[in-house]
Formats: C-alpha cells, sequence, structure tokens
C-alpha cells in the first residue's frame, strides 16, 4: 500500500494498477490495517494541525464561552474579558491551552487511550434520520474498528424510552458488512451495550444537565470529547444547541456539533440561524451536514481530477461543452410532505447537495488537502456564478398516475400539503461560472421525485473534435459522437468514458464504446455510507466535508433571489405524472444551450 497523501488521514491509494477496465481483483484492507492507516495520518495530521494552531492562534476553543468558569483546567486559568465583544483575547487563549491538550491527547504524545473518551449524543434519537442513518453508521463505523477505545452512545429525545427500549429500536437496523461478517451478532451485542438513552425536553437546561451528569459517569474523570448530532426539526436546533452548550459541554476536551440541513430557507434565515448558532458555539465547533459530500464518488472527484493527468488539463472551457447534475427519485415525497412544502425541491437538493458537487468539480486545484484549503476554492467558484435568471429554470410538480392497476398520487395528495400549493418537486436550471476556466460553459441541473429512475449522476459532455478525419464514419449525429465522462454517484457506483472506436473488422466503422470502472467489479469491499465518512470525520476533528458559514452565505446567495421571484410570482409548475420523465420544459431548457440531457442510468449496460 502506497501512501501518496500523508497530510489527509484516509488518503491512501492502493499500489495495484487502477484501471479502467473491469477488473476483478480488489484492495480491501482488514478493519485492523484500515483503523492502523487512520491511526498513522490522523496521528501526524493533528500534530501538524497542533503546531499550526498555536503559530495562528486560529483554532478555537471547546469550551462555551458561557459555560468556561464551571470547568476543568483551562477554564480556571483564564478569567473572561471584558468590552471584547467576540471575546477574542478569551478565544485565542483558550485556544492554545486546548488545541496542545487535544492534540497531544489524542496521539502519540498522549499518556494514553484511556485517558479520553467519546461520547456522540443522538438528539432527536427516536426520529427516522437517527434510526435510518445515523445508529446504523455509528455501528458500522464501531464493525470497523474505528471508534475510539472508549466511546459511549447516548440517544436523547423527549419520547419516554428506557436503555433497553432504546437499543431494542436500534438493533432493529443494524446490518453487518455483507463483505465481512464475521462475529456479526457479538459485535452488535458489544455496540448495543455502549448505548444509552436520555429521555427530555429540547429547551430544558435541567434536563441537559442530567444528561451532562450521565455523561460524567461515563466519562469517569477522563479527558470528555463530546459530539452531539441534532437530528430534529430546524425550529428547534437553537433550543438544544443552547442547553447542550450552557448544561452539557465538555469540561476539559472538545464539543462539538453536528447541524442537519435544512440551514434556513433563504439568506435571511441562514445568516440568522448561524448568528444564533454563534451565539454558543464557534464556528469551529458546528459541523454543517451535507450526506452527498460523504458519498463515495463525490469524495473521489478530486482525486480523479489531481490525480490522474489525463483530465485536469482538459477540465475547462476549451473542451467541455457542458456538465449535468442530476438527481432523481422514484418515489414521492411519502411521510416527508410537512417539511418538504416548506421547501420544495431547489432547496432540498439544488441549493445544497447538487451545488456542492459543482463546487468540487469547478474548483481550482487547492493547495492542499487541508479542509480550509479546499472550502476557499469552493466558496470562490460558488462566488464566481451568475445570478440564476427566472427564464433559466424549470419547475414542475407530480400529480396523480395510474399504471398497471396501481394508482400512484398527486403531491398535493398528502395530507400535510396544501391542495394549492405550488411547491416545486421537479426543477431543471442553467448555471453559469464567470470565470476564466468556465466563462460560457452550461452547468446544467435536474433534480426532481417522483421520476420514472432513481439515481444521482455528473455528465460531462466535451466538445466535437475540430476537423474529425472520422466525421464520415460516424454518421449524422455529431453530438453522440463526442466524448462523455459519466460520474455515476449512485446507485451502482461508476465511471465511465464513452469513447469512439472502431469496430473489428475489414471497413472502417466507427461506434460508441465505453471505458468502464465499475465498481462493483473492480472492488470487493463493500462502499461506506456517507453518514459513516461524516460522523468519522467530525469525530476526528476533519471538517473538510462539512460546510462552512461563507459557503453557505453564497449558496443561499446564489438561489434567494430567484426563489423569491418563483413565490412572489407564484409561478405554476409544470405538472408530470407520477413516475415519468419529468416536465418537456426541462429539455426545452437544455436546447437553448445546445445541450441533450444523458438519460440517467440508460447506457448502464451498454
Ligand atoms: N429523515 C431524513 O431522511 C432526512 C432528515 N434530514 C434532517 O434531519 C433532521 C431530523 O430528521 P427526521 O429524523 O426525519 O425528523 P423527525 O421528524 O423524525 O424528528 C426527529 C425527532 O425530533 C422530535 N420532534 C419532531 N417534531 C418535533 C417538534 N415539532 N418539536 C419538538 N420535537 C420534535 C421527535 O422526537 P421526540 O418526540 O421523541 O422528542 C422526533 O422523533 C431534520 O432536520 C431533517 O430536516 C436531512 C436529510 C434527510
Ligand atoms: O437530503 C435529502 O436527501 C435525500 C436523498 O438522499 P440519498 O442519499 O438517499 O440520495 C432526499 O430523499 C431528501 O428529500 C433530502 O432531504
Amino acid at each position: 500500500m502506497a501512501t501518496l497523501y500523508s497530510t489527509h488521514s484516509r488518503l491512501h491509494l492502493s499500489s495495484q494498477t487502477s484501471s479502467f477496465s473491469s477488473s476483478s481483483s480488489s484492495s480491501s484492507s482488514s478493519s485492523s490495517s484500515l483503523f492502523l492507516q487512520r491511526l498513522t495520518f490522523s496521528s501526524s495530521k493533528r500534530f501538524l494541525d497542533a503546531k499550526v494552531s498555536l503559530k495562528s492562534q486560529h483554532d478555537s476553543h471547546q469550551i462555551p464561552l458561557k459555560t468556561h468558569q464551571q470547568h476543568g483546567v483551562a477554564a480556571a486559568s483564564v478569567a473572561p474579558v471584558e468590552n471584547d465583544t467576540d471575546n477574542k483575547g478569551l478565544k485565542d487563549k483558550l485556544s492554545s491551552v486546548t488545541s496542545l491538550k487535544e492534540s497531544l491527547g489524542e496521539f502519540g504524545f498522549k499518556k494514553d487511550e484511556n485517558e479520553s473518551t467519546v461520547s456522540v449524543t443522538v438528539v432527536g434519537a427516536s426520529g427516522d434520520l437517527a434510526k435510518k442513518k445515523i445508529f446504523p453508521a455509528l455501528f458500522a463505523l464501531y464493525y470497523e474498528g474505528c471508534l475510539p477505545k472508549n466511546f459511549t452512545i447516548y440517544g436523547y429525545a423527549r419520547s419516554k424510552m428506557t436503555d433497553a427500549d432504546l437499543r431494542n429500536m436500534v438493533s432493529k437496523t443494524l446490518t453487518c458488512r455483507i463483505d465481512k461478517r464475521e462475529n456479526c451478532n457479538e459485535k452488535m451485542d458489544e455496540f448495543l451495550k455502549r448505548c444509552f438513552y436520555h429521555s427530555g425536553q429540547y429547551d430544558s437546561q435541567e434536563n441537559f444537565a442530567a444528561l451532562d451528569k450521565k455523561l460524567k459517569e461515563h466519562e469517569g474523570g477522563r479527558i470528555s470529547n463530546r459530539l452531539y448530532y441534532l437530528s430534529i426539526p430546524p425550529n428547534i436546533f437553537i433550543d438544544a444547541v443552547k442547553c447542550a452548550s450552557l448544561s452539557a459541554s465538555s469540561g476539559n476536551g472538545w464539543t462539538r456539533v453536528i447541524v442537519e440541513k435544512p440551514f434556513g430557507r433563504d439568506s435571511e434565515s441562514s445568516a440568522a440561524l448561524t448568528k444564533s448558532l454563534k451565539q454558543y458555539l464557534t464556528e469551529d465547533q458546528i459541523f454543517r451536514i451535507d450526506h452527498y459530500l460523504g458519498k463515495e464518488l463525490v469524495e473521489n472527484l478530486s482525486v480523479l481530477r489531481f490525480s490522474n493527468l489525463i483530465f485536469e488539463p482538459l477540465w475547462t472551457r476549451q473542451y467541455i461543452r457542458n456538465v449535468q447534475l442530476i438527481f432523481a427519485e422514484d418515489f414521492g415525497t411519502e411521510g416527508r410532505g410537512g417539511y418538504f412544502d416548506n421547501y420544495g425541491i431547489i432547496r432540498d437538493i439544488m441549493q445544497n447537495h447538487l451545488l456542492q458537487i459543482l463546487a468540487l468539480f469547478a474548483m481550482e486545484t487547492p493547495v492542499s488537502l487541508d479542509a480550509e484549503d479546499i472550502r476557499n476554492e469552493k466558496v470562490k467558484v460558488l462566488r464566481s456564478m451568475r445570478p440564476i435568471r427566472l427564464e433559466d429554470v424549470v419547475i414542475g410538480q407530480y400529480k396523480s398516475h395510474t399504471r398497471g392497476g396501481v394508482t400512484y398520487p398527486a403531491y398535493t395528495d398528502d395530507k400535510t400539503v396544501p391542495n394549492d400549493s405550488l411547491t416545486p418537486t421537479f426543477a431543471a436550471a442553467a448555471l453559469f461560472i464567470d470565470n476564466a476556466r468556465w466563462d460560457g460553459v452550461p452547468f446544467l441541473m435536474k433534480a426532481g421525485k417522483a421520476l420514472h429512475n432513481k439515481g444521482a449522476e455528473i455528465r460531462v459532455q466535451f466538445r466535437h473534435v475540430p476537423g474529425n478525419l472520422y466525421n464520415r464514419n460516424i454518421g449524422t449525429d455529431l453530438d453522440r459522437a463526442t466524448n462523455e465522462l459519466v460520474i455515476r454517484v449512485q446507485p451502482d457506483e461508476a465511471i465511465y468514458l464513452k469513447i469512439n472506436n472502431k469496430v473489428p473488422g475489414l471497413g472502417m466503422r466507427l461506434d460508441r464504446s465505453k471505458l468502464n470502472l465499475h465498481y462493483a467489479a473492480r472492488y470487493s469491499t463493500e462502499i461506506p455510507d456517507a453518514y459513516e465518512r461524516l460522523l468519522l470525520d467530525a469525530i476526528e476533528g476533519e471538517r473538510r466535508l462539512f460546510i462552512r458559514s461563507d459557503e453557505l452565505d453564497a449558496a443561499w446567495s446564489l438561489f434567494t433571489p430567484v426563489l423569491k421571484e418563483l413565490e412572489e410570482k407564484r409561478i405554476i409548475p409544470e405538472y408530470y405524472p407520477y413516475g415519468s420523465r419529468g416536465p418537456v420544459g426541462a429539455h426545452y431548457l437544455a436546447a437553448r444551450y445546445n445541450v441533450r440531457w444523458g438519460d440517467l442510468g440508460v447506457d448502464i449496460d451498454q
């Protein structure tokens, strides 16, 4: 195994040749070697971080300002700074102390791993996301040996449950890796023994103080590192953050908070949310999650671009005709209509997931793989984007459809959705990046629910070959003969490049073929769920895949005006049947820019 980037904990390349072929060889690593790799890279990175942090006084302290008096050593030695409105003096002093403690304490230089603990508290543990994603991801991390020795998981919600009830609830969703399955039941039992439940209100400091007491019992006087995952509706984020911060922060280690989307519904509400969060947390404590950033192929985008000579030189307006970012679901908003109606597909998918992918796709080479360097480049892309014009947006909403004797509901059939709702369940948009690299290249986004298929893809259509000697042999449809790179994010992950090739034989006829890196054929390891990667990053303090507040501001600045216009003008969506390909308007929009949408998943086996 050859290490390529020693500055990042999980970036290592297999020394095996990774080819565009359907080779069945695999580069699986055992859980213990994975853990060792992580330790090696993480410890060196953390040590580097510690030096940078002390030098620049940049990394913020992890003890909430309002409660530092009640906590251990670091807090006791530093008095609050009066008249320092954002407490910078205090933050800087605490930063030095705690980041050194944190860095020395976590790897190598610390006394012992036995002396630090990590607790993950899932706030909203009784909810859908917690059951579906968070607990299973935590178990997967445990199963892979990625969680620290002393870890505890707490579920927190208003529902009355015992520890046993929580364990029973969680156990129903746990699965072991298909490719391993070693000691599966034993590992599940061990994991469940580390899970506890505390019932409380989200706005009760007393209830969080009681949680704090229980956490302290588990921590047993060791360094306490606490991660809160806010898996609750957004209207109660601030209450929960306030109470967790004031009553249940770590006294001598770090306290971090993962915040689920939606981060507001426009520029103003997002800024207000950030402002409120920052009353209790520093930016470094806030981990805004966009789970698409944790998806394997999204994570691989930068590797594809920056570690392969053949792609980066082509990654410009000179060679790329258009880029398509496509998301489709073959089911409606069933069960989530209440949430969805207040947001719509543009806020639900485009402003975050697709825009994040676009930023990673289009950014310049970052100075390094460090979180801030990558996020700086993403912000630059977002800030270079041209305001979106209303005429460059098409919206749709699904209507009822009967097929094969089955009637599928309309969006407005959901009881939690008003009958006259104009909320889009489908949208397509043309976006442009006004910088030297991308000037004039259309970035087309399309996202929809209740469509005929399910998937997410990035499609890169290249320009025509100038003066192509083989035009005569290609036929009349030159567009179809241009190269296309497809990054299939899900399902059935793949990266393939469509090329023109001579059909074997005595004649000279060309056809289109695929150089195909099909993950299922190439790698035998199961692809981790996005939430596993992101939870582990949050535990390790790696912020690269989380959204910084200026990124969020830039994303909202781009979409807020057009969202307002759509709503103020009460633009009527184009209705499309449940299970169809969506509104035809999306095709007219693409045609305006001489683009033909790639057909999601259609050429899978071509
Ligand atoms: N579910 C999903 O697939 C996704 C969810 N998200 C986001 O994750 C977060 C959690 O989502 P999800 O699990 O679906 O949410 P839920 O609606 O299931 O809520 C989670 C828990 O919060 C408590 N709760 C719900 N409504 C209220 C309320 N009005 N007041 C106080 N407490 C309430 C309930 O716990 P109790 O009553 O026990 O206190 C509930 O079990 C949300 O911010 C959502 O937008 C993001 C992406 C996907
Ligand atoms: O954030 C969201 O994502 C899901 C789709 O996520 P995926 O990982 O299953 O592709 C989407 O269904 C939901 O509406 C949205 O809030």
